[in-house]
């Protein structure tokens, strides 16, 4: 199986995903403070804002890992918000995080195989009545998960443990994980963060090719070369509000973002 056999969201998945008047407090501090923009379907979606700006916190609302105080989160017209993360996750929005979270104790091919989308076998009674349906299943994810790690560049790597490789490496495994769902977007939270500058070209090229097959992105990242080149859009938060939106050669020009970051922590 090769790569082109993936299929971003599946045929009936757009990736659209909507944020509307989006609130989330932690006692006085409202980090999420009335957020709405929209990620379009098949663009790269730029987020980008000062320290503490609420860009993680909106991250977590949208995955599923945090609830919203109100507001609503649509992923392709279905309202997201109020769902756990793995039912968000199988409606077809997958998250990578700052900090990568791989099974260090385990190679990087059983971390990319614990994803696989629909496990057959994980149903008791199918291994008893429907053994050569679980074997096949268990082949596809197999070839589904050698193909998308030689797609990451970690062919090398699948047999090492994933604790063991290197933080843009696992940085890579994440993206594999994500990608066995068929994901129709995909939200980065700073790909670029700590990645030696060779991994992060290879993780750009990924991200690009990806987009290009109709894989939309949301993007947290503090990189401004990376921002600028790669999105279509750029929103910028500041003190749990969107501040700015729109093309980044026009969001970098813009006063009260300059400002935002001239005020705040420096990204
Ligand atoms: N679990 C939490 N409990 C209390 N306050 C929190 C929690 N998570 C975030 N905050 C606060 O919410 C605000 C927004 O934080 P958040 O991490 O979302 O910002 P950010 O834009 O992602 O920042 P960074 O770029 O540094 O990652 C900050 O004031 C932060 O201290």
């Amino acid at each position: 199986m090769s790569i082109d056999a993936l299929s971003p969201g599946g045929k009936r998945r757009s990736g659209r995903l909507d944020i509307r008047n989006a609130v989330r407090s932690f006692n006085a501090v409202r980090a999420v403070d009335g957020v709405s923009f929209s990620a379009e379907p098949g663009k790269i979606t730029g987020l980008i804002g000062p320290n503490g700006a609420g860009k993680t916190t909106l991250f977590n609302a949208v995955a599923g890992e945090l609830g919203v105080d109100s507001g609503e989160i649509r992923l392709d017209d279905q309202r997201i918000d109020g769902l756990p993360p793995h039912k968000v996750f199988s409606k077809g929005l997958a998250r990578t995080f700052q900090i990568p979270r791989p099974f260090g104790g385990m190679t990087v091919l059983e971390n990319v195989m614990l994803v696989p989308p629909a496990q057959l076998g994980e149903r008791f009674w199918n291994t008893w009545l429907r053994p050569g349906a679980v074997a096949r299943e268990e082949k596809k994810n197999l070839e589904k998960a050698r193909a998308i790690i030689e797609f990451c560049g970690l062919t090398k790597v699948e047999r090492q443990l994933a604790g063991a490789i290197s933080g843009g490496q696992q940085k890579l495994v994440e993206l594999a994980r994500a990608l066995m769902a068929d994901p129709a977007i995909i939200l980065l939270d700073e790909p670029g963060a700590g990645v030696n500058p060779a991994l992060l070209d290879t993780i750009v090229d990924r991200i690009v090719e990806l987009n290009q097959r109709g894989m939309t992105f949301l993007v947290i990242e503090h990189n401004m070369d990376f921002i600028m080149s790669l999105c279509d859009k750029v929103v910028v938060m500041a003190a749990g509000k969107v501040i700015a939106e729109g093309l980044p050669e026009d969001v970098r020009a813009d006063k009260s973002v300059v400002e935002a970051y001239l005020g705040g922590a420096a990204a």
